[in-house]
């Protein structure tokens, strides 16, 4: 910009033009992203002025209450990004099919994964809430895409990234080169880099845990919470802070702002499910991020991006944040797995 900032898009360019064969494409793409998070901020902070707050009386495919701004926001995130010609399809946490590129739109090369309003829970009582998306490429680029096109492991996304809306709206991104963070100047209408290169501190003396399912937990992790909750006088020799916001994105921020674990681990509340949180727009698009902002994000038992998808929906544990904690937390599945 003119006052010497630099905006998304510019930044964007810049990166873009040290890939060779470029097209523009994925600038385009991931502008219209950001797009539709401003306006999705916009609803968000306007709230009960416009009637948005509140359930919508429907479910998902997860089964969950659907609020207003879930599917707003779904729908925003489709409508800005159908029509330029740069995917081959969408996927979405609040429809229970991939999304074709319909009509007579063109065809592009790149796949959208997205959660469009994660930690809606916190709506009616406005809190941070967020939306998660992850880019893949298709690899049958120009066609419409098919539902195995998107069962990528996360190790393969090109971009991931996260928008916040909170006291500021804030956008996090990926490209593989490092963790960037540009807050939404409103009155100039741009996302601008206020954030350069995101790194998570390697230690931490904070974890987010629901506490509440405690008695559902499995003992690696059970061991682990203990072992912080037991202080000074415990195992660890030092004092821990617990925090839970139930809104992902905000407690990923949080981490990569002064690191902190996050842990919504596998547990025998459900046992038909294997996780609370989705693989494909949850834990892969955070987990790229956290790795390249040099934390770690594990299953337990296994570098999520390496996970194999096998459904659109698919639940997975998911333990992310500062390095030398989430090693620990892998050490004490692996001893008990060895153990067994
Ligand atoms: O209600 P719980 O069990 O604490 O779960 C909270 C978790 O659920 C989520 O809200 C799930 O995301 P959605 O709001 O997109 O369904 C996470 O952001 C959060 O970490
Ligand atoms: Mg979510
Ligand atoms: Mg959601």
């Amino acid at each position: 910009m003119q006052d010497g900032r630099t905006t998304l898009t510019q930044f964007i360019i810049e990166e873009q033009r040290h890939v060779a064969g470029a097209t523009g494409d994925f600038t385009g793409l991931l502008n219209d992203v950001a797009t539709a998070c401003k306006v999705i901020s916009n609803a968000v902070s306007k709230g009960a002025l416009i009637g948005v707050l509140g359930s919508a009386g429907e479910e998902n495919v997860q089964g969950e209450v659907q609020k207003k701004l879930d599917i707003i926001s779904n729908d925003v995130m489709i409508k800005s990004n159908e029509w330029a010609g740069h995917l081959a399809g969408m996927a979405s946490e609040e429809m229970e099919d991939i999304y074709p590129i319909a009509g007579t739109n063109v065809r592009g090369k790149y796949l959208l994964v997205f959660d469009p309003l994660d930690g809606s829970s916190n709506i009616d009582v406005n809190i941070t809430v967020g939306t998660i998306f992850s880019i893949l490429r298709s690899p049958n680029p120009g066609v419409d895409a098919t539902l195995e096109d998107f069962l990528q492991p996360g190790s393969q996304q090109v971009c991931a990234g996260f928008a916040l809306y909170g006291p500021s709206t804030l956008l996090i991104i990926t490209t593989g080169h490092g963790v960037n963070g540009f807050t939404l100047d409103r009155e100039v209408g741009e996302f601008i880099l206020t954030h350069p290169d995101m790194r998570i501190p390697e230690d931490t003396q904070e974890f987010a845990i629901n506490a509440s399912n405690e008695r559902f937990w499995e003992w690696p992790v059970k061991r682990y919470v203990d072992e912080c909750m037991a202080g000074k006088i415990g195992p660890r020799g030092k004092d821990f802070n617990m925090r839970w916001i139930a809104s992902m994105v905000a407690e990923a921020y949080r981490i990569l702002t002064r690191g902190g674990v996050f842990m919504y681990p596998k547990d025998t509340k459900d046992p038909s499910k294997p996780g609370r949180l989705r693989l494909l727009y949850e834990a892969n698009p955070v987990g790229f991020i956290i790795e390249q902002a040099g934390g770690k994000c594990t299953t337990g038992l296994q570098r999520m991006l390496d996970v194999q998808p096998t459904s659109l929906h698919q639940r997975v544990p998911l333990i992310f944040g500062s390095k030398n904690e989430v090693e620990r937390i892998e050490r004490y599945h692996t001893e008990l797995r060895s153990a067994a």
